[in-house]
C-alpha cells in the first residue's frame, strides 16, 4: 500500500570532517566557484533530490496521479519540442530527444525510462518490499539515469552491466527496452534486489561479443563517504582513494576488450575527483596511438554533474547529453 504523503529526507548522519577538508581542498581547485554550491548541497540531505523510476513489469495503476498531484513531473521528455524550444537550445538535442522516443527502425515506440521528479526536495515514500510482488517504483537519484541513457540501448542488443551491484542502473537498463524474454528480465528485477555481484577484473571471456558495456565502477562515493565514518575510517577512505584509479582504468581496460566495433563503452562513476574521471578515461585512450592529442574525443570527454538546487538543471542536461556540456 502507498503511503499517500511525502516526507521530507531526515536523517542523523554525522559528517566526517577529514574527508571534508580534503574535498575542500581538491574541489575548490577542481571546481572553482561551482563548488561552494556543490558543497552546500552535499552538507544538506534535506536537499538530496531523489527520481521515482516507475517499473514497467507491473502495473502502475493510480501512481502516475499521484505523483503528478504532489507536483512531480517526468525528467524525460514524453514528447519531443519542438526545434525552437527554449529547453533544446541546439539540433543536437532534437535529435536526441527523438532518438530516446523511438526507434526508426521498429514499427512501434521503444519503452521509454518513466522517471518522475520534484522541484523541490520532496521524498516520496519508498516501498516496501512484499514477498513475490516486483516493486511498482524505485527511488533513485536521477543523475544516475544518465549513463544508461548513454548506452543507447536498443531492442536485442546485449548489455554488459560490469559493476552491477546494487543494480540500480540494472534495472534502469531493463527499463529501457523490450526484453525478449520477460520472465528473464522480471527474474532480474528480482534477483537484483537480493545485492548478487561478483568481482573479477577480467571480463574478456565476453571477448567482442557485446555491444554495450557500462563500467559503473567502484570510486570514492562523494555523498556517502562524507557521512556515516569515524575520523579512522575518513583516513581509510582517503588511502583507499589513492589506489581507486589504477583498479578504474583496469575495468576500463576490460570493457573496451569485451565490447565489439561499432559498440559502445560508457564509463560513469558518483564522484567529482578528475583523477577518477577524465584522468582514467584519458590513460586509456592514451593506450590507442590513434587517439592523439588532436582526436574529436580530447574535447568530449564526459559531462560532469555538480549537484546544484535548481532541479531544472537536470532536464536541460538530458537534452544536451550529446553534446559536450560541462555543468
Ligand atoms: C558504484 S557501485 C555500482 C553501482 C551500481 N551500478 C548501481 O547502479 O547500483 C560499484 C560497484 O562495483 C563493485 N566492484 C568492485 N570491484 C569490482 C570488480 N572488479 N568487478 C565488478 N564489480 C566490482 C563494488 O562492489 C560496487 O558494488
Amino acid at each position: 500500500h502507498l503511503k499517500l504523503e511525502c516526507t521530507y529526507f531526515s536523517s542523523k548522519r554525522s559528517l566526517c570532517q577529514q574527508v571534508l577538508e580534503r574535498f575542500d581542498q581538491q574541489y575548490s581547485q577542481e571546481l572553482g566557484d561551482l563548488w561552494p554550491s556543490a558543497r552546500a548541497v552535499l552538507l544538506d540531505p534535506h536537499s538530496w533530490q531523489y527520481g521515482v523510476m516507475l517499473n514497467r513489469f507491473t502495473t502502475v495503476t493510480g501512481i502516475t496521479q499521484i505523483l503528478q498531484s504532489q507536483g512531480f513531473s517526468t525528467l524525460l521528455p514524453q514528447t519531443c519540442p519542438p526545434n525552437d524550444s527554449h529547453l533544446q537550445p541546439d539540433s543536437t538535442s532534437h535529435e536526441l530527444c527523438q532518438d530516446l522516443q523511438s526507434e526508426p527502425s521498429l514499427s512501434s515506440p521503444r519503452p521509454t525510462l518513466q522517471c518522475y521528479i520534484h522541484p523541490y526536495p520532496l521524498r516520496f515514500p519508498s516501498q516496501a518490499h512484499r514477498p513475490g510482488q516486483l516493486k511498482q517504483y524505485y527511488l533513485l537519484n536521477a543523475a544516475s539515469l544518465l549513463p544508461v541513457l548513454a548506452l543507447q540501448i536498443r531492442d536485442g542488443e546485449k548489455v554488459l552491466d560490469l559493476c552491477s551491484a546494487p543494480g540500480g542502473k540494472a534495472l534502469a537498463i531493463t527499463q529501457c527496452a523490450t526484453p525478449g524474454n520477460a520472465s528473464v528480465f522480471k527474474g532480474l528485477c528480482k534477483l537484483l534486489f537480493d545485492f548478487i555481484y561478483y568481482h573479477t577484473l577480467d571480463y574478456s571471456h565476453f571477448l567482442l561479443s557485446l555491444l554495450q558495456v557500462l563500467v559503473d565502477a567502484p570510486c570514492s562515493n562523494d555523498r556517502s563517504w562524507l557521512y556515516s565514518c569515524s575520523s579512522q575510517q575518513g583516513e581509510q577512505r582517503l588511502k583507499e582513494r589513492a589506489r581507486l584509479p589504477a583498479l578504474q582504468t583496469q575495468l576500463l581496460r576490460s570493457a573496451l576488450s569485451a565490447v565489439r566495433p561499432g559498440g559502445a563503452v560508457v564509463y560513469s562513476t558518483c564522484t567529482l575527483s578528475s583523477s577518477e574521471n577524465c584522468a582514467v578515461v584519458e590513460t586509456v585512450l592514451n593506450d590507442c596511438p590513434e587517439n592523439g592529442t588532436s582526436s574529436p574525443y580530447r574535447h568530449r570527454l564526459g559531462i560532469l554533474v555538480v549537484p546544484q538546487l535548481q532541479y531544472t538543471a537536470m532536464k536541460i542536461l538530458i537534452l544536451k547529453m550529446n553534446s559536450q556540456c560541462i555543468l
